[in-house]
């Protein structure tokens, strides 16, 4: 009896699934409109003529493309849009007043200040309180204390100053200590801390330390060089000035106090042994006249910088004659393993041997065995090599995450979600239309020659879908004629896109809940639409790209974090989001993803590090179903490669590559309401799954053991006909353009449809969603991924089925507390009234937020009709986003790539560690 229900109820929802594929494709030409087709035309052809111009350009761009791709010297494709947008109505910026930070290039200065900081030092000691030059010596003695130039003796002889020893928490000494030994061992080292536990303090700290010896010992601190970016040069100074008021740092770059040609400079301070502070194109500048001279430290600070070790910087850097090369970054390994050879070719050349040694013999294995489609054997192998490269990197490279020290820096919680925000009607409109159009078809189409061509038109498609993502305007204004008028009321407006809908929600609901926030985008153009949009809105705010000069960043960010007035800070990814301490916010908007998962983590990072008191809530926000799903795909792969080799060899990867076809669609949410991604997550991350599971069963039924296994049987049967059908279509067409252009043809014309097969009464959405699930990740299955994954994604579907089908069991039954047999259910179900399909009507029209905790927190808290005011504000602003913002669905960022799990595993051990402690206390005390 159960077998025939259920096997009826399984067959119809095949057929109904079979026939929602087929109107899905059908619908998508009838949305797109001549707007789009005119707009997709013109760009096409514009951007042909073009490509030759953009050739020039590209190898014209090469050489300082190598330098930093970050700063102001290069100009994206995004740069190249902004200058054409309209100039924005009333678009003057909010006028700060900002100190401009000095540097000790200038003689004159440097003496004034040094002498200004002794005559502090010493009225403090001497009982005056009030004081115009702070530093942490300073403070010490404010603090209370005594000496502050007694220093704390390392293990042979490396004398800290007592008052930075204080100051330093536990494991940043070890730091320090760490950098002391490799400095008695003539080595290079790679300081990797996670974002924000003050790496640059270390250094400072270190590097002081050697000064002061030297004064004990005349063999301290020599002339040294630190490389960092532009952005940060001059938080370098204030932190030195702060920790160690005495060395001497000097900027060369044109921001500096230096006058006088830089040869003057460079002899200057290394004669007075003292810090040369320089960009990573002014080390590429000045490289000749660097080299010339012996210097003690050569230090990379966002070190990743030369992670290709074929750029000019890098191969620069490589020749300086010091065997105390130092690397600081938090990310540092972000795309391939062939990074990680760069960084430590820099620092300890010869440990990872030779490029094409270390290639073939480690990371390609390495990388081969990431896959999901990878065999046993190479996964194997994989672990092995990875174990083996990390014990050989081990001594040489010190990290420390956030999760492991907190403890000691007790930092406020973070909580961090991908929002998936449905497209305008407009976007969707253009972006149907633009993957319709001759450019998208001509490289579906073409033979798949190698080289630049179709390699060139693949980038340029990307990034226009990209735009279209971001906001129709950047997209129209770059395809329509120059001629054409720009309708500044509607210009940038943010109803017209998915994600600004999304902002501007964010925003208004922050502003009342007192949060003062971080929006980082990747190009100006973006920036330009949403300082529009501030504006519009009287929203204070600062706004930082490649264009605000080097003397006024830091300036700038010192304003917003002791400022409160302003509400908001603007930086484009690249230039805001490296290196700099933004805690005067406690949210953040990462408003588009990059390739790179690193330039996306370390921006969400400005915010959450020492220094943070409040909690920390981050939202990276991603266009649904589009290529921004793609490319966080794409991030979760390369985060999992990454900590493969600095975390965890043992780490599972969840993800393959994408075929190009896959680029260059437009998903349908599933019936869940689940964008692919989500739904791909949410049948591979068992803590989702399980508190889910939880969430829901704590107020539902269970159904009998023997029933699901059934069940299970069967839903894995028909699966595998399905699997096998679909199998042998793959077979047949084994070209995807062959497919593709199948697939455009059906689109152009549909079929005559079908009837719909008359569906079981018991198809409600819940009972209804876990088949179709099914048959959207069988694309997947037969694509790529391993044989287990199908037998993991039944048991889930058929999970989630219980789970719902018990949700329906309480809405026919109501509370109660006995189990109840599904076969009862069912026939209730069958015979169900009015009165229950209206309720599930309802249901179904109400926002479906699967595979959330913090969301199923929200609905369980609606359904208890609890007020707004009970909500935190995470999940008030959940609420309100998916009642009225279009947001689709939200993943937990850390449960994804595995990071929650991490810390799970860190704090049980913690707990057990104490537990044994107590333990072995109880046992001393009762002898
Ligand atoms: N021991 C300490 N006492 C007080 N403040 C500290 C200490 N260590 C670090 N900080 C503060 O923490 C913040 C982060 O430090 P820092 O900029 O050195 O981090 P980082 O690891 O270099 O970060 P990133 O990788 O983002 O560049 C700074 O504001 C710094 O002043």
């Amino acid at each position: 009896m159960v077998d025939t229900v259920i096997n009826k109820y399984l067959e119809t929802q095949l057929a109904l699934a079979k026939q929602k594929q087929v109107s899905k494709t059908t619908s998508k030409e009838d949305h797109i409109s001549d707007k789009s087709k005119a707009a997709a035309g013109r760009l096409s052809k514009k951007q042909s003529k073009q490509k030759n111009q953009h050739r020039h350009q590209e190898n014209h761009d090469k050489s300082s493309k190598d330098v930093d791709d970050e700063e102001e010297y290069v100009a994206s494709s995004e740069d190249d849009c902004e200058l054409r947008l309209p100039n924005i109505a009333g678009s003057s910026r909010s006028k700060h007043h900002v100190s401009k930070i000095v540097d000790d290039g200038d003689t004159k200065l440097y003496n004034d200040r040094v002498a200004k900081w002794r005559q502090s030092l010493s009225d403090v000691q001497s009982g005056n309180l009030s004081v115009p030059y702070i530093s942490a010596d300073i403070q010490y003695v404010l603090d209370g204390n005594k000496q502050p130039l007694e220093s704390h003796e390392l293990q042979n002889g490396l004398c800290i100053p007592n008052y930075i020893w204080k100051q330093l928490y536990r494991y940043q000494r070890v730091g320090v200590k760490w950098l002391w030994e490799l400095h008695q061992s003539q080595s290079g080292g790679l300081l990797g801390d996670e974002m924000g536990l003050g790496k640059t303090v270390q250094v400072i700290a270190f590097l002081a330390g050697l000064a002061n010896t030297d004064s004990l010992t005349r063999s301290g601190l020599g002339a040294s060089i630190i490389v960092a970016p532009a952005t940060v040069i001059f938080q370098w100074v204030s932190h030195f000035h702060y920790w160690s008021p005495s060395l001497r740092v000097s900027v060369l770059h044109q921001a500096g106090s230096h006058c006088g040609n830089h040869h003057k400079l460079i002899r200057n301070l290394h004669e007075s042994h003292g810090v040369l502070l320089i960009t990573y194109a002014g080390l590429v500048k000045y490289a000749k006249d660097l080299q010339a001279r012996k210097w003690q430290y050569i230090i990379l600070d966002e070190g990743h910088k030369i992670r290709n070790p074929e750029t000019q910087v890098s191969k620069l850097v490589r020749k300086f004659d010091t065997p105390h090369k130092l690397l600081i970054t938090g990310s540092p390994m972000q795309n391939s393993l062939q990074e990680l050879w760069s960084l430590f070719d820099f620092m300890r050349p010869g440990l990872l041997g030779t490029h094409t040694a270390f290639m073939e013999h480690f990371a390609v294995p390495i990388t081969q065995g990431g896959y999901a489609n990878a065999t046993e054997i190479q996964e194997a192998t994989a672990l092995e090599i990875a174990k083996a490269l990390k014990a050989i990197i081990t001594p040489y490279m010190l990290r420390r995450t956030k999760a492991e020290v907190q403890e000691f820096i007790h930092l406020p919680e973070k909580n961090e979600q991908v929002l998936f925000c449905a497209l305008s009607q407009e976007q969707r409109d253009l972006y149907m239309g633009y993957l319709m159009s001759s450019t998208v078809r001509s490289i579906l189409d073409k033979d798949n020659k190698l080289g630049d061509p179709l390699r060139a038109r693949i980038l340029v498609a990307l990034s226009t879908l990209r735009k279209i993502c971001n906001h129709p305007d950047i997209y129209l204004y770059e395809a329509f004629d120059d001629s054409q008028e720009v309708n500044e009321e509607t210009f940038g407006h943010w109803k017209r896109s998915g994600k600004m809908s999304v902002v501007h929600s964010l925003l208004k609901i922050w502003h009342k809940q007192g949060h003062r926030s971080l929006i980082f985008t990747q190009s100006r153009a973006m920036l330009c639409i949403l300082e529009q949009h501030l504006q519009k809105h009287q929203f204070k705010y600062l706004r930082m790209d490649g264009t605000v000069s080097v003397s006024q960043r830091q300036s700038m960010i010192k304003t917003f974090n002791e400022n409160a007035e302003y509400l908001v800070f603007l930086a484009t990814t690249r230039v805001g989001g490296l290196g700099v301490n933004l805690t005067g916010a406690d949210r953040v908007i990462i408003y588009d993803p990059d390739w790179n998962p690193a330039t996306d983590n370390q921006a969400k990072e400005r915010a959450w590090r020492i220094g943070q008191q409040r909690n920390v809530t981050v939202y990276r926000l991603l266009s649904a179903g589009t290529i921004e799903e793609k490319i966080y795909q794409r991030q979760i792969f390369k985060n999992f490669l990454s900590n493969r080799i600095l975390v965890d060899p043992n780490q599972k990867n969840v993800l393959t590559t994408s075929t190009l076809q896959g680029l260059f669609t437009l998903e349908e949410l599933n019936c869940e309401g689940d964008t692919e991604t989500a739904s791909l997550f949410k049948h591979t991350k068992v803590a989702i799954h399980e508190k889910r599971k939880l969430n829901c069963k704590k107020n539902t039924l269970t159904l009998a053991k023997n029933k699901i296994a059934a069940m299970k049987k069967l839903a894995k049967q028909i699966s595998r006909k399905i699997a096998k059908s679909a199998e042998s279509k793959a077979a047949v067409t084994e070209d995807p353009r062959e497919a593709y252009k199948k697939k455009r043809e059906l689109t152009l014309h549909p079929p005559h449809q079908e009837e719909a097969p008359k569906v079981n009464t018991l198809d409600g959405k819940a009972v209804n969603a876990p088949f179709e699930n099914v048959l959207s990740e069988l694309d997947i299955i037969n694509q790529h991924v391993k044989k287990d994954y199908e037998e993991n994604l039944i048991n889930e579907t058929l999970n989630k089925a219980e789970v719902e089908v018990s949700c329906i069991e309480e809405e026919v039954v109501g509370n109660t507390e006995n189990k109840v047999d599904i076969t009862e259910t069912l026939t209730k179900t069958n015979s169900d009234d009015n009165e229950k399909s209206r309720k599930r009507k309802h249901s179904e029209s109400e926002p479906k937020i699967e595979s959330l905790v913090a969301v199923k927190k929200v609905k369980l808290k609606k359904d208890k009709k609890e007020k707004d005011k009970n909500l935190n504000d995470d999940d008030y602003v959940l609420t309100k986003l998916f009642a009225k913002a279009g947001v689709k669905n939200a993943l937990q960022h850390d449960v994804v790539v595995g990071l929650a799990e991490k810390e799970k595993r860190l704090r049980m051990k913690e707990e057990a560690t104490m537990k044994a402690k107590k333990a072995v206390r109880a046992l001393k005390f009762s002898s």
